[in-house]
């Protein structure tokens, strides 16, 4: 077969290697239909693909293993079935399940040579990069917005992972531009989405990301007008059901606030000031439009059509809520709300209408159904030769981890048409994620203590009398050896209860700080497993060890002294001091860009410094790897 030949030309001692690994990819969508294509004409020998979703229309036009037939099913199993195709004798296993679940824990990870992460979240992202940490497994992180891309290589102690660097929080706008000085398409859209469309049937703008509420001295006062808006708005949702809601809901926002907002003269000496809108007038011209415009997604709509579109999605809103509420008693479910989904045409059309018409309040642009939904979608459309690129890109960086190169794993960064690698970024000493170590614990959990736990950590890993341990996420206290000093009984009594009385569970993580002295240890993260102990004297408690090696927990760096005027504050000797060479490497992640891309490497990849094109040479002739330089 030519392409086992050109496979064995090209990976020389490798293949074999190969052929006999076990690898898994999380995230079977744009990357993951790609990455899993690449893994089997490969050769990869054991593929494990897991996925949560099912297939839906939207994705056929990237995702190309899977057909219309197949909208519905799950995405794991379609693209194992399709894919498999690709090669009868690959060996692939799926999983239609949340990477989350408890049955994929450390162990599950450990079994795998490599992970590749073809996710769309961050939270999904975070938990693998945690868990392949803890179970020491090399992990491949790729992501694409548009025409840009990234891949980073994650190993444990060797390469930065996924947290190293911090990440760039969703941008939000103040909530006076939004509500009193909008000036641009997103201004309104961010106002119909996340403040008129939560006011009448959700959550509070104050609980909307998009919309920033904090106040400070110069817009207290206007944040307290906005907020006595909001309770009026809130009061309309009384009289919901009545066949003069809309205009209510008009008048209040596109007449009262805006003239309320016109009184402001300051507001407006060097700014153009908003226009209040009547709903007579705007209903004069409306009564020939057919509600059906609502579909016309690319043109922008005439006012007439924009006010009939507003008035019916309206309706259509409160008849859902309405609906939904009526079910919700019946069952004694909580109040339901409706959130704006950009795929749920209701909640679209009237974010679409609410904007133009906040829009012909301030003389803004319009803007179509189509532009809208990319808008509030915050949608960059994902495109299929990207997706490619990086699935490619993962697999020349996964030959160089089958042969533990880690120095030579390149960071790769994709921008339009320019690709830059870098090498790869070492771990931060302060990443409050990689610098802990990581370690498996089996418990009892029908029979384990608090002081079990603390007796294990003292006799098995060395850790003197002042430590704590919290549950991770929610954060709850466990053990705090301060507590024997202020209230020894109630000490007494903490040692004596049940982990499972903290809900301490399979798949919990356990945060062990150390407080000892000048030198506290790192923090330690237990991953708990539930296994009863079959022997009746057996410990309830096991820290698992890999290949039986002792655990070693290493001691903090100690922070370098500030500098003052050029002079340090406190002498320091050398060996008090971070290590230098993970510092240096840190000095970077000022402001990155949407796909997480840091500053400085995008700067290169522009100006075509440092590593602007990507290699592919012959790396010796026995090995015949391909290299990306
Ligand atoms: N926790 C998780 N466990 C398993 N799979 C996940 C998890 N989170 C996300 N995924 C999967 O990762 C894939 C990411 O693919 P992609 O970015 O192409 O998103 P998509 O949902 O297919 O497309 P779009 O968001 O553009 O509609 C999705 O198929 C998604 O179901
Ligand atoms: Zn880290």
């Amino acid at each position: 077969m030519p392409r086992e030949r050109f496979q064995r030309q090209s990976l020389g001692v490798m293949y074999n290697t190969m052929k006999e690994a076990r690898v898994l990819l999380v995230g079977a969508g744009g990357i993951g239909c790609e990455l899993l294509k690449d893994l089997v004409k490969s050769g990869f020998g054991e593929i494990h693909i897991i996925d949560l979703d099912t297939i839906d229309l939207s994705n056929l036009n990237r995702q190309f293993l899977f057909r219309h037939e197949h909208i519905k099913k799950s995405k794991a199993l379609v693209a194992k079935e399709v894919a498999q195709k690709f090669d009868p004798r690959a060996k692939l296993i799926a999983h239609h399940a949340n990477i989350k679940d408890e049955q994929y824990n450390v162990e599950w990870f450990s079994g795998f040579k490599i992970v590749f992460n073809a996710l769309d979240n961050i939270d999904a992202r975070r938990h693998v990069n945690r868990m392949c940490l803890a179970a020491d497994v090399p992990l491949i992180e790729s992501g694409t917005t548009g025409f840009n891309g990234n891949v980073q290589v994650i190993k444990k102690g060797k390469t930065a992972c996924y947290d190293c660097k911090p990440k760039q929080i969703p941008k939000s706008f103040p909530v006076c531009t939004v509500r009193s000085t909008p000036s641009q398409p997103i201004h309104t859209i961010v106002w119909a989405k996340s403040y008129l469309l939560p006011e009448l049937f959700g959550v509070s703008e104050d609980q909307v990301a998009e919309v920033d509420s904090s106040t400070d001295s110069e817009n207290a006062e206007e944040i307290k007008k906005l907020k006595e808006e909001s309770q009026q708005l809130r009061k309309l949702r009384e009289s919901m059901s009545s066949d003069d809601f809309a205009q209510q809901v008009f008048d209040q926002v596109f007449r009262k606030d805006v003239e309320r907002l016109l009184s402001m003269e300051d507001y407006w000496k060097n700014k153009k000031a908003p226009t209040p809108l009547s709903y007579e007038i705007f209903a004069t011209g409306a009564e020939t439009v057919d509600a059906s415009i609502s579909k016309t997604d690319q043109r922008i709509w005439t006012i007439p059509e924009t006010f009939v579109v507003f008035k019916d999605s309206l309706t259509r809103l409160s008849k859902r809520l309405a609906e939904e509420r009526a079910q919700a008693e019946k069952t004694g479910l909580p109040e339901p709300v409706i959130e704006f989904d950009k795929d749920d045409d209701d909640t679209l059309d009237f974010v679409t209408a609410a904007a133009n018409l906040w829009s012909a309040a301030f003389a803004i642009e319009p803007k179509s159904k189509f532009d809208t939904k990319q808008m509030a979608g915050n949608i960059i459309p994902a495109i299929a030769t990207t997706n490619a690129m990086i699935a490619a890109l993962c697999v020349l960086q996964a030959y160089k981890v089958m042969k533990g190169e880690f120095g030579r794993t390149r960071e790769i960064f994709l921008q339009k048409a320019n690709m830059v690698g870098d090498s790869s970024d070492l771990p931060n000493p302060e990443c409050t994620v990689c610098s802990r170590t990581m370690v498996r614990v089996q418990i009892d959990l029908d029979k384990a203590t608090v002081k079990d736990l603390v007796e294990t950590l003292k006799k098995d890993l060395g850790y003197n009398t002042e430590f704590n341990v919290n549950i991770d996420a929610p954060q709850v206290i466990i053990y705090d050896y301060m507590e024997a000093e202020d209230d020894e009984e109630a000490a007494e009594t903490r040692l004596g209860m049940k982990l499972s009385e903290f809900e301490v569970k399979a798949g919990t993580s356990l945060i062990v700080q150390d407080d000892e002295g000048d030198e506290p240890r790192v923090d330690l993260q237990l991953f708990v497993e539930n296994k009863k102990s079959e022997e009746r004297d057996a410990p309830a408690l096991k820290i698992i060890r890999k290949d039986d090696a002792k655990i070693e927990i290493p001691r903090k760096a100690r922070k370098p002294a500030p500098v003052t005027n050029g002079i340090d504050a406190i002498e320091t000797s050398t060996e008090d001091q971070a290590p230098a060479a993970a510092g240096n490497k840190r000095k970077r992640a000022l402001e990155d860009d949407a796909t997480g891309t840091p500053a400085k490497k995008i700067q290169q990849a522009k100006s075509g410094q440092k590593g602007d094109a990507i290699e592919l040479d012959d790396d010796g002739e026995d090995e015949g790897a391909i290299v990306l330089d």
